[in-house]
């Protein structure tokens, strides 16, 4: 950033001809001076630039800073150029008449930016300022003296008047570079992490899940939106009481209750990056504290299945019983179960381990994180590793009951209402059918397969389970009694 002395400005509008004028005026002015330099002896010139500066100050009280493209000692691109740029995307989209557009997100989206030598105005708590960009250096000489390649190296000049230095300089330029960061984080291509053994690989993350999609009670889920919004918002808070900055999700439910499908809901609706953390590819605990440092904030650090990741089922007495591993490492027998990916060396990730990764002083780097696990048994997890704090909010995905299904009839289907809905609605009471099954019958088979057919045949097989359900329920009641029988007569004789 460089903050130039006062000097000609670009013409725009009311406020630009006033700066036209002056610019005129100056270069008068400038043009005079420099053919009275000539003659005027040493002392005086010096005495005559004091107080010529003062006077061009005086009448053009205008400041600007330059934000250059490149700069610093690698010529690295700047990153104040580039939140500039974002910053001003929406504002060169309405006011510009040239722009230029880029592609982002994987070439899905286009971001515009405003041409060289154009200018938009801006509002700060009231104040108004210009923005203009424009172009220095030739590609020969960007070629030859910084290694950016052969492009020329853009700026950005911010104007405005003096007597709002302090704003400017301070709440307005940490606004710009805030809001410019932010635009561009929402504007990046997410990406979906998973550990390699104990190195992160990547793809582009791109489920389509949102939570408008999720079937499951309306309240439950505006219940863990608002949780998800406020957690995101809290920067502030989550400082002042002392804590880092995360939350633990724990999900727990049947197979097939949308688990997995609400976490990628939750990275969509955050735009948070996900990491899918694979426990038993991880060697060890050190191994395991790596991967912590290397994710980033802004993220959602998964362990699916946490029960059968490793043996973390006992409760943490075990742990006296641990012997010493070869790394130096307190290694508990019981969890040797666990096999890296190659089925080579076992696992010796800890559940103190585990329990350091969730809330030890590593855990607080980065901030702004979710971790998620999932379980389809929760009275298997120790106590130890779910207590509030560490997995601060409890989600309980269960069967799809009538509420649920309406979201998935609307997904799925299209309609709102249906004559069908009500006996459908109380079978769902009934049977114990999780969402991914109701799913299934709610897929067109055929292009010529209706809504009418699809329900129909949602309550065929609801009808089926709940028979399936009832002579269950009458065998396990005639067992019952079978066996009560033989006891008594056991007693007797
Ligand atoms: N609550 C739900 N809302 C919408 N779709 C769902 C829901 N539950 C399941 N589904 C559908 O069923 C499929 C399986 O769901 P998902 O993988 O999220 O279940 P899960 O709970 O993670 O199961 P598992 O415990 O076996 O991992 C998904 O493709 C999804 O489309
Ligand atoms: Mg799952």
């Amino acid at each position: 950033m460089k903050i130039d002395a006062p000097a000609t400005t670009p013409n725009s509008g009311g406020a630009g001809n006033t700066f036209a004028h002056l610019g005129s005026m100056m270069a008068g002015a400038m043009f005079v001076w420099a053919i009275l330099q000539q003659f005027l002896p040493h002392d005086l010139r010096t005495y005559f630039d004091k107080y010529s500066q003062r006077f061009f100050r005086y009448v053009y009280p205008y400041i600007q800073i330059t934000f250059n493209e490149y700069g610093g000692e690698r010529f690295m691109r700047s990153e104040a150029y580039s939140a500039i740029e974002n910053y001003l995307s929406s504002s060169s989209a309405t006011q510009a008449k040239r722009l230029k557009a880029d592609m982002v997100r994987n070439n899905q989206s286009l971001v515009l930016s405003m041409d060289d030598h154009e200018e938009v105005s801006d509002e700060f708590n009231g104040v108004k300022l210009r923005w203009t960009s424009g172009k220095r250096g030739s590609r020969r000489q960007s070629v030859s003296f910084h290694s950016v390649g052969d492009e020329e190296s853009g700026f950005y000049k911010l104007i405005f008047h003096k007597k709002h230095r302090d704003l400017i300089l301070g709440p307005y330029l940490s606004h710009v570079l805030k809001q410019g960061k932010e635009i561009r984080f929402q504007n990046r291509q997410r990406k979906l992490y998973t550990n390699n053994g104990s190195y992160w690989n990547h793809v582009v993350f791109e489920h389509p899940a949102t939570f408008n999609t999720i079937a499951m009670h309306p309240d439950k889920k505006q219940e863990i939106i608002d949780d998800l919004m406020t957690f995101s918002q809290s920067e502030d808070f989550y400082a002042r009481i002392g804590r880092a900055w995360k939350r633990g999700y724990l999900l727990f439910g049947p197979p097939g209750t949308g688990k997995s499908t609400m976490i990628a809901a939750m990275a969509n609706l955050l735009k948070y990056d996900i990491y899918d953390l694979e426990l038993t590819a991880v060697r060890d605990n050190t191994s395991l504290r790596r991967l912590l440092i290397e994710t980033s904030s802004k993220s959602i650090i998964v362990i699916e299945d946490i029960d059968c990741s490793l043996d973390l089922t006992g409760q943490r007495k075990k742990q006296e019983k641990v012997e010493e591993g070869k790394d130096g490492e307190v290694r508990d027998p019981g969890k040797q179960a666990a096999k890296d990916p190659d089925g080579e060396k076992p696992s010796r990730v800890t559940l103190s381990g585990l329990l350091n990764f969730i809330d030890g002083l590593w855990s607080s780097c980065g901030g702004e994180r979710l971790l998620v696990f999932t379980t389809n048994h929760i009275e298997k997890l120790d106590p130890a590793l779910i207590r509030k704090g560490r997995m601060d909010k409890h989600v309980e995905l269960s069967y799809c009951r009538s509420e649920a299904f309406k979201v998935l009839a609307k997904n799925y289907l299209g309609i709102d209402a249906h004559h069908l809905f009500d006996d459908i609605g109380k079978l769902l009471n009934e049977v114990d059918l999780t969402p991914a099954d109701v799913a299934e019958h709610l897929m067109p088979r055929s292009p010529s397969q209706n809504a009418e057919v699809c329900l129909e045949g949602l309550v065929v097989a609801l009808e089926k389970a709940k028979m399936e359900g009832e002579s269950k329920a009458e065998e396990a009641k005639l067992k019952g009694e079978e066996s009560r029988e033989e006891a008594k007569v056991e007693a007797k004789e």
